[in-house]
């Protein structure tokens, strides 16, 4: 399975810019013939929150701008693309969600997963309110899970998504900062290890507005725990091809899932 992995400088408040940066990628992605592209978490206007209740755009207010971009890429590629995350507004929620669809090489919505654990030290739970549901969908035949930036925190929420379709690929997508890059790797690790699962991590890189400086470092990582593909900090693609069946082949040798004492926590 062919993934691409689009790190770039999302620009905050810009729309239409990101939506050209990355419109100029898709057309690279097309030439690879890939099977799944994953975009960073808030790629629409980045953490521009305190600004969201000025859009007057009720389209882009309610995710339908960013879900016929998707659709768009999808259709140009040919590939799953598993969209990072923006901030909307659905008819049924208070607030503002960060949501991120997972759209099929048709174009169609086969996920809408809202983050679950907001980040208080960006104000996230200020401006936003929390998901409830876990991130579950299927890539081809292989079970898949998805999580947003802090979730990856939470080892308990991930744990849950895993088991709930025996997921064999977890997607991340993340604003993560260069100063906890540390956290970053190894977390995405421990998360890779402790599922047996490959770990899809695609985060944004450069700085933005505020002087944050964010880490780049998309990275794929195996059942086994190895990094198999690794960006820097520059922009573009990380192209990498895997084998979703290596999840099953690492639980048949150490099987975590059966011997876990349910009963005991
Ligand atoms: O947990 C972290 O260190 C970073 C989390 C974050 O930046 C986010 O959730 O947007």
């Amino acid at each position: 399975m062919k993934i691409g992995l689009l790190q770039f400088s999302v620009c905050r408040g810009e729309l239409e810019k990101n939506e050209t940066i990355i419109d100029a990628y898709m057309k690279e992605a097309g030439e690879m013939a890939p099977d799944v592209i994953v975009l960073p978490e808030m790629w629409t206007r980045g953490y521009d929150l305190e600004n969201l209740h000025l859009h007057k755009d009720l389209e882009e207010l309610n995710g339908e701008r960013t879900a016929q971009k998707l659709k768009k890429w999808a259709l140009e590629t040919g590939a799953y693309i598993v969209g990072g995350s923006t901030a909307l507004r659905k008819s049924n929620t208070k607030g503002f969600t960060n949501t991120m669809y997972v759209v099929n090489p048709q174009g169609e919505k086969i996920l809408t997963y809202d983050k679950v654990h907001l980040f208080r030290l960006m104000q996230e739970d200020r401006y936003m309110v929390a998901g409830q549901e876990k991130g579950n969908f299927y890539i081809k035949e292989w079970p898949c899970g998805a999580i947003i930036c802090y979730d990856l925190r939470f080892p308990e929420w991930v744990r849950q998504t895993i088991l709930a379709n025996q997921g064999q690929m977890l997607f991340v997508v993340a604003q993560w900062p260069q100063v906890r890059v540390a956290h970053w790797r190894t977390l995405l690790q421990a998360r890779a290890i402790e599922n047996q699962a490959y770990v899809i991590a695609c985060n944004r890189n450069g700085a933005d507005d505020d002087g944050t400086i964010f880490a780049g470092h998309s990275m794929v990582i195996d059942p086994w725990g190895e990094i198999v593909a690794q960006k820097g900090e520059d922009e573009g693609w990380l192209w990498v091809d895997i084998d979703p069946n290596k999840a099953v082949e690492v639980r048949k040798k150490i099987p975590i899932f059966a011997d876990r004492r349910v009963e005991l926590y």
